[in-house]
């Protein structure tokens, strides 16, 4: 798409954001801010380009009528829900020359959410899940054929995987797929009751072809989870014979999705529908292992990357929320003065309110930022196994992206739950947005592996790495590089205003440090006396509370790195208190690692709880122009209470009266 306006007309388009009709105070708010919002939406987007993409995006779908919604979605029951978005997915994939459709990052989620909004719907596997399982999985010479009929539609599917016996735990899934030699074709079938496939998004009524992991067995052999390419329903879209699939029924959200199960009775499937990139069965049922044991479990890598940054743009939208609201409601009894007799203050005014809102708003920066570059690592990690070239950084990969994946999707969920309770009675409405947002981020920490099975898998990295490092000859992964360095006994942190940003990191990395290798110890003393597996269930504890801190070290020192980046100093100076904010909030959250052996004073303890309340304070005045940064607009937000007029209580008032009760 051509950009038709340079950054000067940008500027002027984001200057004019304030507009007659705006609440007064919110006007205030962003009249008094520090620094120039173009410029710190440049810095927040990475640049001016990604910026004017958002508004092209944006222009595109407010002026297509098919993207209209006659009837609020908030009023409608699950059959309309899904009807709703199934009609608009398919008008967002009849228009996908809107966006580039390669950039899963930004413009792809950005246009879903404009288009349909916070709900998964039909189609949310196939292209989040479905398609990428193809590009990872198929093999070079074959990829086009698979490839251009899901692009294209003419296929429609889904990820098969999960069971209802077994979901976690890959390696017990039940499902077979054993290889007939004979007639060179896999069986695929359901054994036992616990085997039926249960959760596949779109499963239930939309997909005809699934990706399926099933155990092989060739040869009379087992040979572990595999996918399978399998068609379900045939063109009349009934299903198959030897298949039966239907609709989990309504969840806690994504009621517009169809999470489905799926049972099958000895059904046959060609050889060649064998997801055959990395390990292949032969006609006469040799089977040739892949370069790496767990290549097969590469797309689920590549999702859990993009539900990072999917994620926290949710806690962003939740934090845009809270502040504009709470910046635009004033405090409605006598004991909401702060100075008795000077009259009602705006909610955003309380220390205790700032210190609801803003910790959150900056949760939401690091991660979204940092995927970006996470984006080309796994690209290059990609490209790297593409070329069987190097499967060095996989470990490296899955522990990072299983790690942010744990923390961030647990952050974001608590974020918004914070924030809506920063709303008082108008955030449990549905028109603030909120419950909508925590049914779709809280499933995060379930799917794509559940939280506490990804922090294990990096807790087993990192001990790998302490045994690594203890025997004195460690091979460190660039994550994993400050485990090596020398012990601290004291930290450095002290005022915000004089402490270093390299006395940040000191500190979060020594505590990191100290844990892990409590919680090393601490194993191999347990591996003295139990079995192996028993010992590591004795301390998991431990161990996940080593792999949170190791993955929060990675964030405060990727937020501190990314602010040093920041060409603007106005827009610098916020970022940098914002940053600081971020970890001193997470110091004084995780005190006690802090202070075990009087690593941490009680003196300077007692400066990061001072340093909390004046950095709230500093950062009070551009609370309102920060939220603005995220560059939300209202159709985004889809929020009552977030808009950013501010013009909150009629809004409420007209939202209300589209209530089917008030028809009649
Ligand atoms: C043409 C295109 C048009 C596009 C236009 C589109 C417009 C539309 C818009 C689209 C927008 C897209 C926006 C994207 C937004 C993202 C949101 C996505 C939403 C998607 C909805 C999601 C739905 C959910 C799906 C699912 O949940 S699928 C099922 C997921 N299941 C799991 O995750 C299971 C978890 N379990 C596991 O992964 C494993 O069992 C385990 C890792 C826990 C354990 O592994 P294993 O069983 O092997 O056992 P071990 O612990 O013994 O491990 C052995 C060693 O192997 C290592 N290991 C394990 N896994 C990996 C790995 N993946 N990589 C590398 N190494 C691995 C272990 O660490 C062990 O190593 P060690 O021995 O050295 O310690
Ligand atoms: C909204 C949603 C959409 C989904 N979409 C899909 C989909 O499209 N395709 C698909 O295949 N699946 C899908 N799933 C399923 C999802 O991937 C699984 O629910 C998830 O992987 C967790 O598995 P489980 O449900 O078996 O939980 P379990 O593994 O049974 O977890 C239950 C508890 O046991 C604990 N636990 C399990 N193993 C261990 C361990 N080794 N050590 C310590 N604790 C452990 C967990 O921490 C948790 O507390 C979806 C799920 C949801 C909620």
């Amino acid at each position: 798409m051509e950009r038709d306006s340079s950054p000067s007309d940008q500027f002027h388009r984001y200057k004019n954001l304030i507009q007659n009709g705006d609440n007064p105070d919110i006007t205030k708010e962003r009249q008094g801010a520090s620094f120039n919002l173009y410029n710190m939406q440049c810095f927040v987007y990475e640049n001016d380009h990604k910026l004017q993409r958002r508004q092209e995006i944006l222009e595109f779908v407010e002026s297509h009528r098919e993207f209209d919604d006659p009837v609020h979605p908030h009023f409608l029951n699950r059959d309309e829900q899904i009807d709703r978005a199934t009609r608009k997915c398919l008008a967002m994939v009849d228009n996908l020359d809107a966006i580039d459709v390669t950039d899963y990052f930004d413009e792809a989620p950005l246009y879903q959410l404009l288009t349909i909004g916070r709900e998964l719907h039909c189609l949310s596997l196939h292209y989040g899940m479905f398609l990428p399982t193809i590009q990872v999985h198929t093999e070079k010479s074959l990829i086009l054929g698979p490839f251009q009929m899901a692009a294209s539609k003419a296929i429609l599917g889904t990820f098969a995987q999960t069971e209802l016996g077994h979901g976690s735990n890959l390696s017990k899934l039940e499902t077979t797929a054993t290889y007939d030699a004979t007639t060179k074709e896999f069986v695929i079938h359901t054994p036992t009751m616990s085997a039926g496939k249960w959760w596949p998004g779109g499963l239930g009524k939309s997909a005809n072809y699934a990706a399926v992991m099933a155990q092989l067995y060739t040869s009379g052999e087992s040979k572990g989870p595999h996918l399978f390419m399998v068609q379900l329903r045939d063109n009349a879209h009934a299903p198959l014979p030897g298949v039966t699939v239907g609709d989990i029924g309504p969840k806690l959200g994504n009621n517009a999705n169809d999470n489905g199960f799926l049972i099958f009775d000895h059904y046959r499937i060609p050889r060649r529908n064998m997801f055959m990139k990395y390990s292949k069965v032969e006609a006469d049922g040799t089977y040739i292992p892949p370069p790496h044991a767990k290549l097969g479990f590469g797309a689920m890598v590549l999702v859990r990357l993009l539900m990072i940054r999917d994620q926290t743009c949710q806690l962003g939208a939740a934090a845009v929320i809270a502040i504009r609201y709470s910046a635009v409601r004033h405090s409605a009894v006598r004991q909401g003065e702060i100075n008795e007799g000077e009259g009602e203050v705006q909610i955003l005014d309380y220390r205790t309110q700032q210190y609801r809102l803003l910790p959150q708003l900056a949760r939401s920066f690091p991660s979204s930022q940092r995927m970006r570059s996470r984006n080309s690592t796994s690209k290059y990690v990609t490209k790297q196994i593409n070329n069987n070239a190097n499967m060095e950084l996989l470990p490296e990969l899955h522990a990072l992206s299983s790690g942010l994946k744990a923390v961030i999707t647990w952050e974001v969920a608590q974020g918004i739950e914070q924030l809506r309770l920063s709303c008082g009675g108008h955030g449990y409405s549905r028109a603030s947005a909120f419950p909508d947002m925590y049914a779709y981020a809280v499933g995060g920490c379930t799917y794509e592996g559940e939280n506490i099975v990804m922090l294990l898998q990096v807790a087993r990295f990192l001990m790998m790495i302490a045994k690594e490092v203890r025997s004195g000859n460690p091979k460190l992964a660039e994550i994993a590089e400050y485990i090596a360095k020398p012990d601290a006994v004291t930290a450095r942190i002290s005022s915000w205003k004089t402490c270093s940003d390299e006395d940040i990191i000191h500190d979060f990395e020594a505590v990191t440090r100290k844990l892990i290798f409590a919680t090393f110890d601490r194993l191999t003393t347990l591996e003295r006396t139990m079995k192996k597996k028993e010992a590591w269930n004795a301390c998991s504890i431990d161990l996940c509370k080593a792999a949170r801190m190791h993955v929060k070290t990675y964030l405060v020192k990727n937020f501190l790195a990314r602010v040093r980046t920041c060409e603007d100093p106005a827009s610098r100076t916020v970022m940098h208190t914002l940053a600081k904010l971020y970890a001193f909030d997470l110091i004084s959250g995780g005190g006690g690692h802090f202070m075990k052996g009087g690593f941490l004073s009680e003196k300077q303890f007692n400066e990061v709880q001072l340093g909390i309340y004046e950095m709230l304070a500093a950062i009070r005045p551009d609370s309102v122009a920060l939220a603005d940064s995220w560059a939300i607009s209202d159709l985004e937000l889809r929020s009552v209470l977030g808009r950013r007029d501010g013009n909150v209580y009629p809004a409420l008032l007209e939202w209300a009266q589209q209530s089917p009760l008030n028809q009649n």
